[in-house]
């Protein structure tokens, strides 16, 4: 553990306050070196929090935090945050089950006013928390610290509009180090880098670096204040929605942040937008050498910088997904691919090095991509949306008015479907099931291993009559062969994969495994278990299903989504085509009606009961053998 003197002297930020520019330093560099070490047992977002160590510092030393609302978007940056906010002796826990979150988190601590994990959302809640202020009579300062990745969202020009008009006053930080998880893009990345190679900006670093050294900290710093305030930008697009616009200004000079901060707080009247030129992984050299700059690390070796990643014993399901849809597209040039923002997350940089003109990262901007994949569609063309299930969120309406009343063929790739671990419950791909399922002319496939993925992305490329999903889960696949010449799935046709005749355990997705485990240990218990595969969420397997139900005692649904997805439309069909009547034990397992905490896969799907021997305890329970249940849970 390193060596940190100053930092052990901050127990809150309120320890911060009186202290001189270069202890304020001094603390800067050890919160560097704590982050790091933290990091490297635990694994997590490195590179955002490293660079924002200064701007950490200079907040906590200039503001009132908690009183003075500081909300961090996305999160993943906090790090330092948690360190200075009394979490220090938990940060060895971060992200492990049981500990810390990797993000900000309400619950967690009254520093966290507002939690986040998804991106963009920082300006929105903090005018929020400025006009309860103001109708609550409340002096306190609001501030947002949203990244320049971050800024690629609509939401974010929704409520600087908002906030410009409202003229409220709310300190937006601008964090810009010219990075998201991949490199930046858009129009907006353009002319913040604009705005950085202003002279104003390269006077400014010459008064914070070369000046300090001759005439002192404090004196420069003051020197770079009144620079600042003399330097008249005037015109920047931060101006004309209404905000101050203020930079662009060193991030990792804390007498320069100190100073700009300083002067804000005092002077505050209405929006205004600090510009901090920051670097991502700053201060540690593996971090600041590397393409993605520690975005999201493995525990590491902190001389070397090497993580700890194992040898995959099987291909992801990404890079089956990737390399799936790199073969439907030699074949077909009307195959196009979307990422918001995650091109290495969903395998799409492998199709941009394929395909450079046939990829499209629109940046942090789900609605858009949606959207603009519906006007490829309805040009003609054949385009893939590849999206986190949990981002797709917030790209809902677009699903619903722009792509599925239309009737247009986007194909939905959705990645991380299910549990998805560390990231915790802000990234459980959790609800896309149900939220895509209840949508007329949907086809959602579900995956059971990459061999089906492979087939379901061939049969994706063929649904030309309307939307289509496929979704699959983060990680590993099950090592099956993959073929080299997928066939297309008949649609709405499941499959059986084991033949029994008391029990039926139909699965949808990657619990496939785990059901064909159950039905051994049923056998065990005396009890033949029938094992399908439905492949499709929408359209049922009707033919499947009602067999399953005539033929069996007992039926089970299991699936990687929350309830209102799979099993109710298997319950809906039952009902609806009188079969419930007949007293068949049905049981419907799925996610549990709560927004589950952080912890590895295995664990999270032990906790939420989708295991084998809670299929075949669930199973038993249903016939009564209550004890024999819960022998088999034990
Ligand atoms: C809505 C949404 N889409 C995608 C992501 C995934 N994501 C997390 S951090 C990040 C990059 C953010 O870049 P920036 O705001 O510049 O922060 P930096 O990591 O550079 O500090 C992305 C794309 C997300 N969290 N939320
Ligand atoms: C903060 C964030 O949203 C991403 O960095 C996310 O944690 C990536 O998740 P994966 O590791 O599953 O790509
Ligand atoms: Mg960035």
């Amino acid at each position: 553990m390193p060596e940190t003197p100053n930092l052990d002297r901050i127990a809150s930020p309120k320890d911060l306050k009186s202290l001189d520019l270069a202890t304020l330093r001094a603390v800067a560099d050890e919160l560097r070196a704590e982050t790091i070490d933290a990091v490297s047992v635990t694994g997590g977002h490195l590179g955002a929090g490293l660079g924002v160590v200064e701007l950490t510092v200079a907040l906590h030393h200039v503001f009132d935090t908690p009183d003075d609302v500081l909300i961090w978007d996305v999160g993943h940056q906090c790090y330092p945050h948690k360190i200075l906010t009394g979490r220090r002796d938990r940060i060895r826990t971060l992200r492990q089950g049981g500990g810390l979150s990797g993000f900000t988190k309400r619950s967690e601590s009254e520093y966290d006013p507002f939690g986040a994990a998804h991106a963009s959302t920082s300006i929105s809640a903090a005018l929020g928390f400025s006009v309860a202020s103001d109708l609550k009579g409340e002096k306190r300062h609001v501030v947002a610290v949203i990244g320049d990745g971050s800024m690629s969202a609509g939401m974010a020009y929704e409520a600087m509009n908002n906030a410009g008009a409202l003229d409220k006053n709310l300190i937006v930080i601008l964090n810009d180090n010219d990075m998201s998880i991949a490199p930046p893009v858009g129009a907006m990345s353009h002319y913040f880098a604009r705005l950085v190679s202003s002279k104003g900006y390269r006077s400014l670093r010459r008064i914070g670096k070369g000046l300090a050294k001759v005439i002192g900290v404090e004196e420069a710093a003051r020197r770079a204040e009144e620079y600042m305030r003399g330097m008249a930008v005037g015109g920047t697009m931060f101006e004309e929605l209404g905000f101050r616009y203020v930079g662009p200004i060193d991030g990792h000079d804390v007498a320069q942040l100190v100073a700009v901060l300083k002067n804000v707080r005092d002077g505050q009247d209405g929006p205004v937008l600090i510009h901090a030129v920051t670097h991502k992984g700053h201060g540690y050299a593996p971090a600041e050498a590397a393409a993605d700059k520690y975005h999201g690390v493995a525990k590491f070796n902190v001389i070397t910088g090497e993580q700890a990643k194992s040898k995959p014993a099987a291909p992801s399901y990404t890079g089956v997904f990737a390399d799936a849809l790199i073969r439907e597209a030699e074949a077909d040039p009307s195959i196009v691919a979307i990422t918001a923002a995650m091109p290495g997350g969903t395998g799409l940089d492998k199709f941009a090095a394929r395909f450079p003109q046939r990829c499209f990262d629109v940046g942090i901007a789900e609605q858009h991509a949606v959207t603009f994949a519906a006007g490829l569609a309805a040009a003609g063309m054949k385009p893939f949306a590849a999206l986190y299930s949990t981002f797709m969120q917030r790209a809902y309406d677009s699903v619903v008015h722009d792509v599925a009343i239309q009737n247009l063929p986007v194909r939905f790739a959705i990645d991380r479907a299910g549990l998805v671990g560390a990231d915790g419950s802000t990234h459980a791909g959790s609800f896309d099931v149900g939220y895509l399922g209840m949508l007329p002319g949907m086809v959602i496939m579900a995956a059971a291993d990459e061999a089906e993925l492979a087939r379901m992305v061939k049969t994706a490329t063929l649904i030309d009559d309307g939307p289509s999903a496929f979704r699959y889960p983060r990680g590993e696949g099950t090592g099956v062969e993959i073929p080299a010449n997928p066939q297309a799935l008949e649609i709405g046709k499941g499959r059986i994969v084991r033949e029994g005749s008391t029990v039926a355990i139909l699965s949808l997705g990657t619990r496939l495994e785990e059901s064909l485990k159950a039905a051994d240990q049923l056998a065990a218990h005396g009890l033949s278990a029938t094992v399908a595969d439905a492949r499709f969420a929408k359209p049922l397997d009707e033919d499947l299903i009602l067999r399953l139900a005539r033929e069996h005692e007992v039926l089970i649904t299991i699936e990687e989504g929350s309830r209102g997805g799979f099993g109710a439309f298997v319950l809906h069909l039952l009902a609806e085509k009188g079969v419930l009547d007949r007293g068949l034990k049905i049981r419907t397992m799925t996610l549990p009606d709560v927004f589950q905490e952080h912890d590895s896969p295995v664990k999270q799907y032990d906790e939420a009961r989708l295991n084998a021997r809670h299929i075949t305890a669930t199973v038993l329970d249903a016939l009564g053998r209550s004890e024999e249940a819960a022998k088999a849970l034990a």
